[in-house]
């Protein structure tokens, strides 16, 4: 058979150049089949990688942040850039820039592959974005060699560099701008100090306790079979602390902060359920000024889209299982409607109102250490006259504890009075 198949190769031009063709092919298709795996074998053995996809909101980030930290960026010349709210208030970029405070830019590595050296070894990653519902991102990351250490070792100095930051930061949540049916992470807010914020004799203890009470009680709640989430509302005349009163309460609790304005865009009947069921764990859900939205169950703006109702549903639905408070704000709690605060949703109120003795005492403290002083300071002035906003704007403005007085109208206490007065403006 095979000498049959010689000497008619030989013999016959077609079936040779057939049979060479032929072989031609099967190489071509074993070949199409044994370079990828070839490729991947060799990648497997000699090329260590790591993969990481933004479904991580705490990974992802502090992998992208720790290349803008780094060498990473020196040789890349195509990039990411995003914007990133500096300041700690819950205010307006508008307000933000007013108050000479710029956003961040922020470069990281462009979609697309990218080399660079990093403490003299060579890497490169891939940087993967698919646009759908939801923006997907995937960074894979390598190197050369079996030695897991070298991507191990750049993942955790990314998380100790990250941890560094944090301590003094608490997280900010948003509504994700592009989906609206669940929260991305905006930024870091300044840690705020609990002490900082001066409230009546007791309020601070107080609310903290109840917090706290809470946060230990899921095993009661769960006994009891009651959705394990309490409602707040604080309410008094604007500049009198309740925005920072929740700053604070998140700082010194480690609690996360998801803000939430009932008039953005996405917030709709359909989005604010799922919105309010997926709060990340240990959460505090802020609802500003409630009173702005709905007037007799209806909206007060155009830029409302949700209803009462929907609100209604979705406060009951608040993600429960992982231990979340809603705290509301407002100005005027007499007009909020009362299916809105009833125990339930509201299970905690508390006024925050303009200072009272102690309240100035201690504003002027934060300025100036001196008890006496503050006291005099305090005895001074008329109680329920001034916001702590008012107060500390004045206090702020005066470089001496003579100029305070001064800046109040007070005459100034006789072992101050040869201090240097200016209060100009
Ligand atoms: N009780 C307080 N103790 C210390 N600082 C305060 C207090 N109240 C207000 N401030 C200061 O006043 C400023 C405004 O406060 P904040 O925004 O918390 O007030 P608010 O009651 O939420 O006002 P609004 O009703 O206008 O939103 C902040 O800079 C804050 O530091």
């Amino acid at each position: 058979m095979e000498a049959w198949i010689v000497s008619l190769a030989g013999s016959n031009p077609v079936f040779s150049g057939g049979l060479a063709l032929g072989l031609l092919g099967a190489v071509v298709y074993w070949l199409k089949d044994a370079l990828p795996a070839t490729a991947v074998f060799l990648s497997r053995y000699i090329v260590s990688t790591v993969t990481v996809d933004n479904r991580d909101e705490i990974l992802f980030p502090t992998v992208v942040e720790y290349m803008h930290a780094r060498d990473v960026l020196r040789r890349i010349n195509q990039f990411t850039v995003r914007a990133v709210k500096e300041s700690d208030a819950y205010q307006s970029l508008a307000d933000d820039l007013r108050q000479g405070v710029r956003p961040r830019a922020f470069l990281s590595p462009a979609e697309g592959f990218h080399i660079f050296w990093l403490d003299g070894r060579l890497m490169w990653m891939k940087r993967e974005v698919s646009v759908g519902q939801t923006i997907f991102e995937k960074i894979t990351l390598s190197c050369f060699g079996r030695d897991k250490s070298v991507l191990e070792g750049f993942i955790h100095a990314a998380i100790e560099e990250r941890v560094a930051r944090e301590l003094d930061k608490i997280a900010i949540y948003i509504p994700n701008p592009y989906t609206h049916g669940d929260w991305s992470r905006a930024r870091l807010g300044n840690n705020r100090r609990l002490a900082s914020i001066i409230l009546k004799a007791g309020q601070t203890e107080q609310i903290l306790a109840d917090l706290g009470r809470f946060f230990a009680d899921k095993a009661r709640y769960d006994d009891l079979g009651i959705p394990w989430r309490r409602g707040y509302l604080l309410y008094g005349a604007p500049g009198t602390g309740k925005t920072s009163l929740v700053t604070a309460l998140a700082s010194e609790m480690r609690l996360n902060v998801c803000s939430l304005s009932l008039a953005a865009s996405g917030i709709t009947d359909d989005k604010i359920g799922s919105l309010l069921a997926s709060v990340p764990p240990r959460s505090i859900i802020l609802i500003e000024d409630v009173d702005a939205f709905f007037r007799q169950r209806e909206q007060q703006s155009q830029q409302v889209k949700l209803s009462f109702s929907g609100f209604l549903n979705a406060l009951d639905g608040v993600a429960a299982h992982e231990g979340s408070v809603v705290f509301m704000t407002t100005n005027h709690p007499e007009t909020l409607d009362e299916a809105l605060v009833r125990s339930g949703r509201i299970d905690f109120r508390m006024e925050l109102g303009p200072c009272d003795r102690h309240q100035l005492a201690g504003m002027f403290r934060k300025f100036h250490d001196d008890p006496a002083l503050a006291e005099a300071f305090a005895a001074a002035l008329p109680e329920g006259a001034l916001s702590p906003a008012a107060v500390q704007e004045r206090l702020l403005k005066a470089r001496s504890p003579a100029e305070a007085f001064v800046r109040f109208d007070l005459p100034v206490p006789a072992g101050l009075a040869g201090a240097a007065v200016t209060a100009a403006d």
